[in-house]
């Protein structure tokens, strides 16, 4: 998508070298564009571990980069499995991660080392590659479900949560793909995008982008989704997601669930939005398979933000006498699901639309 008219992607290979990798740093959206040049493989874990980079498919595709990175400075089998151990211990739900790792592995175990880093940085473009195909094709299957809420002029207010847009993915998006491909063919649409505490991804991300992109959108606290649901002001859900089960249950951003019971308690058709590198074949049970990150309290107890002098500035929202827990995704099970937007199609969730419209891979 673009910046202020130039077309970026979240990640790419550094144009003068050719071999280091450029990130936007999204820890300090919306407040500065930082492009990031990262020329280790450890300073790619951390990357993704601190979420300069996240969403499910760019970590997919930023970890590939880490075994290029890695195998440039050593291609031996012990750098490999060394790379694949790290990086594949930096977070712990979205399931593009282990996907994309064990997709390099596959092409690289068996190349001889010498073979490996010009093959690792080709696997490692095709998977941006295809990952971009792949949400343009989210975006051309969800687009109808907004284009037939917009008969006469109609707007369309759509409600997102969290950030699943173009910076989650290489390019495009998965949640915002379909708004962005109606706001571009003159469909009066608008997203309520909530804040989604506590990194306030919705507030710092997703209206950031969306800004860039002229699509109109309002900043709303988590707590309001559901309050605008039952006053008829959503007319359907989208959200993103790290790791669907084949029986459609959907993990996505910490309070994701709670919007998929108004929904249903409204009558607001929820959707989700997935590449199908996103689906865990393996499990079914999301509420009981699904591993949910813990990430550290202090994303709970503090807030970080511009001052009015224009500083960014840290400050503490809890009294420091008190614990706060921070799990960072929940599930929202398959009956809650209206269906999944992928990029062969829209799927009912549950185990046999997916393994249908998956047969190949399911
Ligand atoms: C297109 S995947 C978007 C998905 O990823 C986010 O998680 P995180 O920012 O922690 O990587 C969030 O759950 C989004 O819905």
């Amino acid at each position: 998508m673009r910046i202020d008219g130039t077309p970026f992607r979240s990640i790419w290979v550094d144009e003068l070298d050719r071999w280091s990798v450029r990130i936007i740093d999204q820890t300090k959206l919306p407040w500065a564009v930082d492009l990031v040049r990262l020329t280790t493989m450890e300073e790619m874990a951390h990357a993704i571990k601190a979420m300069l980079v996240r969403g499910a498919p760019l970590i997919g595709a930023s970890a590939a980069y880490g075994v290029a990175l890695a195998l440039r400075a050593d291609a031996s089998d012990a750098s490999l499995a060394n790379a694949l151990a790290v990086l594949g211990g930096t977070r712990p739900t979205a399931i593009n991660l282990r996907w994309a790792l064990a997709r390099m592995e596959k092409v690289l175990a068996p190349l001889p080392a010498a073979a490996r880093v010009a093959a690792a940085y080709e696997e490692a473009a095709k998977i941006c590659d295809e990952d971009v195909a792949t949400n343009r094709a989210i975006g051309e299957n969800g687009l109808p479900l907004i284009a037939e809420r917009a008969k006469n002029g109609r707007r369309v207010n759509v409600l997102t949560h969290c950030n699943a847009g173009w910076i989650a993915t290489v390019d495009w998006g998965t949640a915002l793909a379909p708004i962005y491909m109606a706001h571009d063919s003159g469909i009066d649409v608008h997203v309520w995008v909530e804040e989604t505490r506590p990194r306030n991804q919705g507030a710092s991300l997703t209206a950031w982008e969306l800004g860039k992109h002229g699509v109109p959108h309002t900043v709303i606290a988590d707590n309001a989704g559901g309050h605008y649901m039952q006053h008829g002001e959503v007319d359907l859900v989208i959200v993103g997601t790290d790791r669907v089960t084949r029986s459609g249950d959907v993990c996505n951003k910490i309070g994701t669930y709670l919007k998929g019971l108004a929904a249903r308690d409204n009558g607001v058709p929820f959707w989700v939005a997935l590449p199908s590198s996103t689906i865990d074949w393996t499990i079914s049970d999301g509420l009981s398979d699904i591993p949910i990150e813990e990430r550290a309290a202090t994303e709970v107890t503090t807030m970080t933000g511009r001052a009015l002098d224009g500083s960014i500035a840290t400050v503490r929202i809890v009294p420091t006498s008190s614990p706060a827990a921070n799990p960072a995704f929940d599930v929202t099970p398959a009956r809650l699901v209206t269906g999944l937007i992928t990029e062969r199609g829209l799927c009912d969730a549950n185990e046999a639309a997916l393994t249908a419209m998956f047969k190949d891979v399911a």
